[in-house]
């Protein structure tokens, strides 16, 4: 039986802004496959098949356990969701079960339910992760290569089944380097994506959120993904980490300003037919455009100019100006040989 409509995939009155890859992602599969409020179906697996062993993370969202199925005697992880909307469960576990099996995406192996609280807890296979705060000061290229390219695998999967991720960071993508694993991980703010709507623009942690997310630009796409890769990517090769590091939202876009300019910013904002938020009004400055080499030291050995191009394509206000995530595999950079 056909569902009724949905204010999921309702436009708005002034289409300004669609993506230019994977827009009909959603629209040409059956309403079932994204319509979270209507169409879905939970199958409960036995909360008795699992145990906690230690907790390994709480986020703002979760308690998340290191656990073990008692049934296979594998380890897993054990991600306790706190009482949230509604809404927002039934979205990450549909965005779950879509992406689950897809290339670097994390592996849901259950859904349980607690009987007392009915608090749902989503288990998950195991990354058994090195802290990006030791891991990434050992990258050099190769690994950059490596690495970077399993996370654009897992994005331009995400996207091509027309799902933004919404909150890339170093925190979300789970690194066993012993056996060069990389799972993305933490689906908790993404969203299906459907041409012309407007979408939140609270999303993603300050200081990897997207230009578009900071001037109340509502009709983002995927590439604001692209945009937390490429801040990834700057505070690794340019030895600063995060990148842009913004003490409040609207300073974030002070710092990016620093960087990229404040005459690019308002020309960016006039493309879209914008204005530059009132928040603004007394701590935007006219700062000039850095060029690259600003950031590039004695220090930097990562910064090659392949690297230092593909951040310069990545970080761009325009978000239609930034590569793909397939666009982004096929740069110079991932075809050079170290
Ligand atoms: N599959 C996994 N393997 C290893 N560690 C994991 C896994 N899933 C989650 N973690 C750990 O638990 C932390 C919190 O998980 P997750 O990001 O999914 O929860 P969250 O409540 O949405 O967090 P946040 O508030 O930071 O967005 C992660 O940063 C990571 O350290």
């Amino acid at each position: 039986m056909a569902l009724p409509p949905s204010p999921l995939n309702q436009k708005s009155s002034r289409v300004y802004s669609v993506a230019r890859v994977y827009k009909d992602a959603c629209e040409k599969r059956p309403q079932e496959y994204w319509d979270y409020e209507q169409g879905v179906t939970i199958e409960w697996g036995r909360i008795n098949n699992y145990e906690i062993v230690n907790k390994i993370g709480r986020g703002k969202y979760s308690e998340v356990f290191r656990g073990k199925c008692v049934v296979n005697d594998e380890y897993c992880v054990i991600k306790v969701l706190k009482p949230v909307k509604l809404k927002k469960i039934y979205r990450e576990l549909k965005i779950l079960t879509n992406l689950t099996g897809g290339p670097n995406v994390i592996g849901l192996l259950d859904i349980v339910q607690d009987p007392g609280s009915k608090i749902p807890a989503l288990i998950f296979e195991e990354v058994r992760n090195v802290d990006f705060r030791t891991l990434y000061p050992t990258f050099t290229l190769q690994d950059i290569q490596y690495y970077f390219k399993q996370l654009l695998i897992a994005l331009d999967y995400c996207h091509s089944m027309g799902i933004m991720h919404r909150d890339v960071k170093p925190q979300n993508v789970m690194i066993d380097s012993s056996a060069r694993k990389l799972r993305l991980i933490d689906w908790g703010l993404a969203e299906f994506y459907h041409p012309g709507v407007d979408y939140n623009v609270r999303v993603a942690s300050r200081y990897h959120k997207g230009p578009e997310l900071l001037v109340n630009l509502n009709q983002y796409d995927y590439s604001l993904d692209l945009w937390s890769v490429g801040c990834m990517l700057a505070a690794i090769v340019f030895k600063k980490e995060p990148f842009f590091k913004g003490s409040t939202n609207p300073d974030q876009l002070v710092k990016i300003a620093r960087v990229l300019g404040t005459k690019e910013l308002l020309a960016y904002l006039d493309h879209y037919g914008l204005k530059l938020p009132r928040d603004y009004d007394n701590i935007m400055k006219d700062f000039e455009r850095k060029d690259w080499s600003f950031f590039v030291t004695s220090d930097t050995p990562l910064a090659t100019p392949e690297l230092v191009d593909l951040i310069d394509h990545l970080l761009r206000y325009d978000h239609q100006q930034r590569l793909t995530a397939k666009e982004t595999m096929d740069h110079q950079f991932f075809h050079s040989e170290f």
